[in-house]
């Protein structure tokens, strides 16, 4: 069985004191659904998170680290720095880190292997932009992006592999993928990880989708048989909003 995920990236968002009280938010909410809960904050507050967080169920996630273990790459946070505060996952390959950081797949590989090296969780971001959809190549882009960061990986590996597809045109923009083509890009996306690694490897690794997702869509994005959740920029700013989503399993 797959395990249902809602993780909720807080981008660069929230300074101590909005973080203080969003994180007192959550703590309020009721959760219905069997759905693992996490949240990423900035590196200035995951500390605080985890600590705040520690009583809970909510998993404590960053939003990108460096893949290098230590040295001299400054502005740069290591695999082992984020484990030394409490974070054992980690969001690699979002589109704004493609976009605005020049990430490119080779450099998100050496990431993904440092974050499996150090034992974390990756949650791994990929997604076509709109003229590749309109071009009709969102598939051939998103199986590249796959297989260029991280079919070098053997198929143990995938146990500590999540998967968010994220169409860039629907990130932040209330353009949503609608429900049917999130799963068919999910589906394919399963038939991509089969071919390489076979059928128990594809059912396993859990597909999260992102863009746009708010309570009003969640329940029928999430209702697709390949959907198994969904990684949420805006919403998750809003503790009632966010489990709205998370509730929507
Ligand atoms: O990481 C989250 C995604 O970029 C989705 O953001 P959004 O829900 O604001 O569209």
């Amino acid at each position: 069985m797959r395990k249902q995920i809602v993780a909720g990236n807080w981008k660069m968002n929230n300074d101590l004191v909005h973080t203080e009280s969003l994180l007192s938010d959550l703590k309020k909410q009721t959760q219905t659904s069997n759905a693992e809960v996490m949240v990423a904050p900035t590196f200035t507050n995951l500390y605080h998170a985890f600590e705040a967080l520690r009583t809970t169920n909510v998993v404590v996630v960053a939003q990108n680290m460096h893949f290098a273990e230590n040295g001299a790459y400054t502005g740069e946070i290591s695999a082992s720095m984020l484990k030394s505060v409490g974070v054992e996952t980690v969001i690699l390959g979002h589109s704004e880190r493609r976009e605005y950081f020049n990430e490119t797949d080779e450099l998100l590989a050496k990431k993904v292997d440092a974050a499996l090296t150090n034992d974390m969780r990756v949650i791994f971001c990929f997604g076509e932009e709109l003229t590749d959809r309109k071009s009709r190549n969102e598939e051939t882009i998103v199986k590249n992006q796959i297989k260029n960061a991280l079919f070098h990986l053997n198929a143990v590996a995938f146990k500590n592999i999540v998967l968010a597809y994220e169409p860039v045109w629907a990130i932040g923009t209330g353009e949503t993928a609608s429900p049917e083509q999130a799963q068919d890009m999910h589906a394919f996306i399963r038939k991509t990880l089969a071919n390489k690694y076979g059928n128990e490897v594809a059912d396993s690794v859990s597909i999260l989708y992102g863009g746009s997702v708010k309570p009003a869509n969640a329940q029928e994005i999430f209702s697709k048989p390949d959907v198994d959740g969904g990684l949420i920029g805006g919403a998750s700013l809003n503790a009632e909003d966010f489990y709205a989503i998370v509730n929507a399993f």
